[in-house]
């Protein structure tokens, strides 16, 4: 599903270059899952912005199912994006004046779906979170892991293929971030995804059956035999 041939990417800093990915070469399959950890600067977050599409590499190839989002026109891109991807973020990126229920459905409106359905996929996405009874709430009243809870029902709500997470549980203390990867985990399972995960925190990193290091931007990947949960969602 996915296929990175010699991933580069170079930023400019005033006269200096910065190698973020230096040669990235990369295969998952639908269903699987990858941590990433790595140093701070490894490359993490601008690995991950490739896989979604977000930005674009300086060379080398980004396939997901044989088309290379790299040669991609912008407005495919978002299109593939939309469609395809769920992104969650350490800031949970909720807009502060829409409701839980809104918020979710702010990711299906460029998709073209129709209002009544709009509603009824967001309630359902929140319940499948464990926040039916919260759909009228804005985000200044849930707490940080409820609000997580919201961000990753609008990552799902329009039935992405993979889900890209960076640093989730980066803001939420340890019994809100052991119920955040609980979920994520559960969704992956239950939806078959493909999912992939920067996180600092090697607890949660343990849980992965399969780690990425990245390092000056060079990755190495081992896999995890201890992983608490093993080998790939059935179904
Ligand atoms: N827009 C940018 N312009 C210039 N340099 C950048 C830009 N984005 C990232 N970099 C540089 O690229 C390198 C990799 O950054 P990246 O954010 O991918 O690392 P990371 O592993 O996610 O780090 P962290 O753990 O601190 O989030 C770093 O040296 C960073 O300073």
């Amino acid at each position: 599903m996915y296929e990175l041939i010699g991933v580069t990417k170079q930023y400019r800093r005033g006269q200096e270059r910065v190698d973020a990915l230096a040669g990235i070469d990369l295969t998952l399959e639908q269903g699987d899952r990858l941590v990433i950890q790595g140093p701070t600067g490894g490359g993490k977050s601008t690995l991950l912005q490739m896989l979604g599409g977000l930005d674009r590499p300086t060379s080398g190839r980004v396939l997901l199912d044989g088309v290379d989002l790299a040669g991609l026109s912008e407005r495919r891109l978002t299109a593939v994006r939309g469609e395809n991807i769920g992104f969650v973020f350490q800031s949970f990126n909720l807009i502060p004046t829409l409701t839980a229920q809104e918020n979710v459905e702010t990711a299906l409106v460029p998709l073209g779906v129709k209002a009544a359905e709009r509603r009824s996929r967001a309630a359902e996405a929140l319940e499948s979170v464990g926040l039916g009874e919260r759909l009228g709430h804005l985000p200044s009243e849930l707490s940080g892991g409820q609000q997580q809870r919201v961000a990753i029902a609008r990552a799902l709500v329009k039935r992405p293929k993979v889900l890209l997470a960076d640093e989730p549980t980066g803001n939420l203390d340890e019994s809100m971030r052991d119920e955040i990867v609980d979920l994520l985990e559960g969704l992956w399972k239950e939806h078959g995804l493909t999912f992939v995960m920067v996180t600092h925190d090697s607890a949660v990193a343990r849980r992965s059956p399969r780690l990425a290091t990245l390092r000056k931007g060079r990755i190495t990947i081992k896999e995890n035999r201890s992983a608490t949960v093993a080998g790939p969602p059935v179904g």
